[in-house]
């Protein structure tokens, strides 16, 4: 890979419609594999809880284990963006979610991601302060399963629409770098990535969202249970995982990926 991707380098892409890539990676093959194919960035989510633990949910994962697969991810990495989630209950109060930002960045992440809304502002506030990039995840978020009873699109309501946009704007003021969409209605994906000034990445928010990211097990055909209905199974079509990332970068650049099937009403 050529140059490093930068914080400013993604928001300058953004800035000029050019759109990005997004892919889960948790160890270092992968993600010196798919850094080497281009994708701009590359996640370390908590779904490593349910894809790589087999955990029913993304709950059990612990802050020592995400570090565990940051710095996996940071020895293979081939000068991705490297987003680190912040586990379920380690980010609630201001101190305690920079106790775990530290910790992360220290294992070799160059941004975090938490899931959440405007209560977080403060603490995006403080982590900018401290130097510490964070993608705000909103919509469905997969740590409140318990809350939504299921992993069910959000901001289907005029209410909570309206909600979504207010609160994506608040924590862009407050200092969030990305802001990152979950299960929503495509009308309110476009809504919201024009009413914020930073880059939006959409997962089942439609294709108006400035980047995309998908868990690369399920894009790759490897997931054994049903999938979501915003996921493509690239291997399916094209065959070896090269050919298939390749296939999933030029489709998301050409705004082909996500099309109206993989997307919510
Ligand atoms: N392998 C994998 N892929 C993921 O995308 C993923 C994980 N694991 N684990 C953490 C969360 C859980 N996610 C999920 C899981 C299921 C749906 C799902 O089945 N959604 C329904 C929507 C139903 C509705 O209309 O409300 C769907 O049909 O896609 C969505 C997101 C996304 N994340
Ligand atoms: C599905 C993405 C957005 C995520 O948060 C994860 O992989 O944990
Ligand atoms: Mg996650």
């Amino acid at each position: 890979m050529p140059k490093a991707i930068t914080v400013p380098a993604i928001k300058a892409m953004a800035a000029n419609g050019e759109k990005f890539t997004m892919l889960t990676a948790y160890d270092a093959t992968f993600s010196s594999l798919l850094s080497g194919l281009g994708v701009e960035t590359l996640l370390i989510g908590d779904s490593l809880g349910m894809v790589v633990q087999g955990q029913e949910s993304t709950l059990p994962v612990s802050v020592d284990e995400m570090v565990y697969h940051v710095q996996a991810v940071a020895r293979g990495n081939k000068g991705a963006l490297l987003v680190a989630d912040m586990p379920f209950n380690s980010y609630g109060t201001v101190e305690q979610c920079l106790d775990t930002a530290g910790k992360l960045m220290q294992a070799g992440a160059h941004m975090v991601k938490l899931e959440g809304g405007a209560w977080l502002c403060e603490s995006v506030t403080a982590m900018s302060r401290m130097g510490i990039p964070s993608c705000v995840h909103m919509g469905l978020t997969p740590q409140s399963v318990n809350k939504f009873g299921g992993y069910k699109v959000q901001g289907r309501e005029d209410d909570a629409a309206k909600a979504m946009i207010n609160e994506a704007v608040a924590v862009a003021e407050a200092g969030a770098d990305f802001i990152l969409l979950e299960c929503v209605p495509s009308d309110l994906g476009k809504a919201i990535t024009e009413a914020v000034p930073v880059p939006v990445i959409g997962i089942g928010a439609g294709n108006d969202t400035d980047g995309q990211v998908l868990v690369c097990y399920d894009m790759l055909g490897l997931t054994q249970h049903r999938l979501p209905k915003f996921v493509k199974n690239y291997m399916q079509v094209h065959g070896n995982y090269e050919a298939a990332v390749t296939a999933y970068i030029q489709e998301v650049k050409a705004k082909t990926f996500p099309s109206k099937e993989h997307g919510f009403e």
